[in-house]
């Protein structure tokens, strides 16, 4: 996918979703068979929590991983002032570097690496951040390291980044083959965004 092709999360056509609660309760990815990273923790346990069918989407994915290799859950569940701080730093930043840019444009920039927070799927336990570790809990070489902005990372945290090295590439379509595999959509614009295709049920 090239980066011009990629829906944005500001694009009014992911604002046009109808999005409707079915009440599918939040499970804690700590005690179902997950490794939990603990750099995005918070007292409540709110970041280790996903929807039930993005567990079990994981659990899937994780099945279908090589022998040595498992999934590492980064961040789940957000709450909207947590999301809301998220996009609000990182327009900061935009804004700072782009003092020329319109509203309009930082809004769009800034969706790139962090959903608006009226549209987060985060905040509604549908999306995860992850990647891979090896047998010893290391992280796989994916090119950059997770949470890379486009700004940090020279572009490279596009899922389909060219300036990648061959090793980095091969541990992105492992990731993404089992996630896709298992029923779960990356954000082309970070290799570690993953959200669940309710939009499909
Ligand atoms: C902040 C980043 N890891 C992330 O989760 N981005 C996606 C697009 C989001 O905020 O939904």
């Amino acid at each position: 996918m090239s980066a011009s092709s990629i829906v944005l999360m500001s694009d009014r056509r992911v604002a046009a979703i109808p999005v409707q609660e079915r009440g599918e309760v939040l499970l804690d990815a700590r005690v179902h068979g997950l490794m939990v990273d603990d750099r995005k923790q918070d007292a409540a346990g709110a970041w280790a929590h996903v929807r039930r069918g993005v567990l079990t989407r994981l659990q899937q994915a994780q099945a279908l991983l090589p022998g040595g290799v498992q999934l590492l859950f980064i961040e789940g569940y957000r709450p909207p002032s947590l999301q809301r701080r998220y996009f609000d730093e990182y327009s900061d930043e935009l804004a700072r570097a782009h003092p020329d840019w319109q509203a309009a444009e930082l809004r769009e920039a800034a969706s790139r690496f962090v959903s608006p927070p009226e549209i987060a799927p985060h905040s509604a336990g549908a999306a995860v951040d992850v990647t891979l570790v090896d047998h010893q809990g290391r992280e796989l070489d994916m090119g950059t390291r997770v949470n890379a902005s486009p700004e940090e990372s020279d572009g490279a945290c596009y899922t389909d980044a060219p300036n990648l090295s061959g090793r980095a590439r091969t541990n992105r379509a492992t990731l993404g083959g089992v996630l896709s595999t298992a029923g779960l959509i990356n954000y082309g614009t970070e290799w570690c965004s993953q959200s669940s295709s309710c939009v499909q049920e």
